[in-house]
C-alpha cells in the first residue's frame, strides 16, 4: 500500500515510513450534506487502516459548535448521516467532540498548549476553520478552535494526523507544541482539495499564503452552488459538472480536472476519457495539458464516473 499517493504534503515522510501502525485521526465539522471533497481524505483513512494503522475520527460537534454551524444535538444527528456514508468506505472508530470536552484533563491540555502558544499563531490558523483572521475579531470563542483541535491530537494520543491542505497550520502548531511539552509529535499527512466549481475568480493583489487560498476557494458546503453534494442525483451531477469552470489546458485551480485527478482515477479508476483509459493522473495531465483531451470530453467522463461513484455510496 502506498500511503504516500495522492497525498499534497506529509510531515515528514521518513517518520511515516518509519512508522508500523499507530493510531491515525481526522476531524470532521458534523453537517449534511457532504460533498464530494470529503471523498478525497476518507479513501486515505481506508487506505491508511488497510495498511494497519488504528483510524479514529472526532466527529468535532463543539468545534462546529464554536463556529457557529448548529447546536450539539443537531451536530450529532448530521453527524450520523456522515457516519453512515463513511460506513461504505471502511470500518472506522468514531469519538465526538462533546464527549471528549466533557473530561478536566482535555481542558488542561487546552490551557497547557494556549500558554505555548502566541496570539499571532492562532490567529494565522483560521484557516483550519474555513475563516479569515478578520472574521474571528468578535467572537472570542472561535480563537480557542485551534488549541482545541490541537489538544484532540495530544487528548487522543494520535501518531498521524489526517486533513486536507486547509488543516495544515493545526498540525504543524501540533508539531512544534509537542516538542515543547515533550509529547508525541504527530505526523502530518496532507490531502489535495478540490476547487470550488465556479474556480477561484482573478486572485489578483491576494498575496496570501497556500492553504488560505484553499480556504477561500475550494469547494465547500458553505457555498452550496460551489460543490457536488453526496446526495445529489444524477441529472443534478451532470448539470454542475457542465456549468463547472474548467478551462482548456490548465491543471491548477480546474474543479473537474481534479475530481478526475485526486478522486476518480486513483480511488475509482480507471477514468475512460474520449475512448482513451487512464489509470494514473499524470498521463491525464500531459494529455489536458497539450489539448489531446477537451474539457468537454474531461467533463463527460468525469460525471459519469462521478455519478457511478456517488450511486455507490448511497
Ligand atoms: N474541497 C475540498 N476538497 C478536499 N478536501 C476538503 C474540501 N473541503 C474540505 N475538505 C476537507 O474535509 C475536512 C472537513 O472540512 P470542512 O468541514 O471545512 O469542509 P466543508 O464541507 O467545505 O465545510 P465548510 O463549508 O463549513 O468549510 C477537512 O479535512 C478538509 O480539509
Ligand atoms: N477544522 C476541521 C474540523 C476539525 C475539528 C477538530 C479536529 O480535532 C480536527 C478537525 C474542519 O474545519 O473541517
Amino acid at each position: 500500500m502506498d500511503l504516500l499517493r495522492n497525498v499534497e504534503e506529509v510531515v515528514t515522510k521518513e517518520e511515516l515510513l518509519n512508522m508500523k501502525g499507530g493510531l491515525a485521526y481526522l476531524g470532521f465539522e458534523p453537517l449534511w450534506p457532504i460533498h464530494v471533497g470529503w471523498l478525497v481524505w476518507a479513501y486515505k483513512l481506508a487506505e491508511l487502516k488497510e495498511a494497519g494503522f488504528d483510524v479514529v475520527i472526532l466527529v468535532a460537534t463543539w468545534h462546529a459548535w464554536v463556529n457557529d454551524k448548529g447546536d450539539i444535538s443537531q451536530l450529532r444527528a448530521h453527524g450520523e448521516k456522515v457516519i453512515a456514508v463513511l460506513d461504505k468506505i471502511a470500518k472506522f472508530r468514531y469519538v465526538y467532540g462533546d464527549e471528549i470536552a466533557k473530561d478536566p484533563r482535555y481542558w488542561e491540555l487546552v490551557m497547557r498548549i494556549a500558554k505555548e502558544t502566541s496570539l499571532a499563531r492562532i490567529r494565522r490558523a483560521t484557516p483550519i476553520m474555513g475563516r479569515r483572521a478578520e472574521e474571528v475579531e468578535l467572537d472570542f470563542s472561535k480563537l480557542l478552535y485551534p488549541v482545541m483541535q490541537v489538544a484532540d491530537i495530544f487528548y487522543l494520543g494520535v501518531d498521524v494526523a489526517v486533513g486536507g491542505m486547509d488543516q495544515r497550520r493545526a498540525h504543524m502548531l501540533a508539531r512544534d507544541v509537542a516538542e515543547k511539552l515533550g509529547f508525541k509529535k504527530p505526523v502530518a499527512i496532507h490531502t489535495p482539495i478540490i476547487t470550488s466549481l465556479s474556480g477561484t475568480g482573478r486572485m489578483e493583489g491576494t498575496h496570501r499564503e497556500i492553504d488560505e487560498v484553499y480556504a477561500l476557494f475550494k469547494m465547500s458546503k458553505s457555498k452550496p452552488q460551489s460543490a457536488i453534494f453526496i446526495t445529489d442525483g444524477e441529472e443534478e451531477v451532470r448539470n454542475k459538472i457542465w456549468a463547472a469552470f474548467c478551462p482548456p489546458r490548465e491543471i491548477k485551480f480546474n474543479p473537474v480536472f481534479e475530481i478526475a485527478a485526486y478522486l476518480l482515477i486513483p480511488y475509482h479508476g480507471p477514468l475512460e476519457v474520449g475512448g482513451r483509459r487512464y489509470d494514473d493522473k499524470s498521463a491525464l495531465e500531459k494529455d489536458y495539458q497539450s489539448g489531446v483531451v477537451t474539457p468537454q470530453q474531461l467533463k463527460e467522463a468525469v460525471a459519469a464516473s462521478l455519478v457511478a461513484l456517488l450511486q455507490k455510496l448511497k
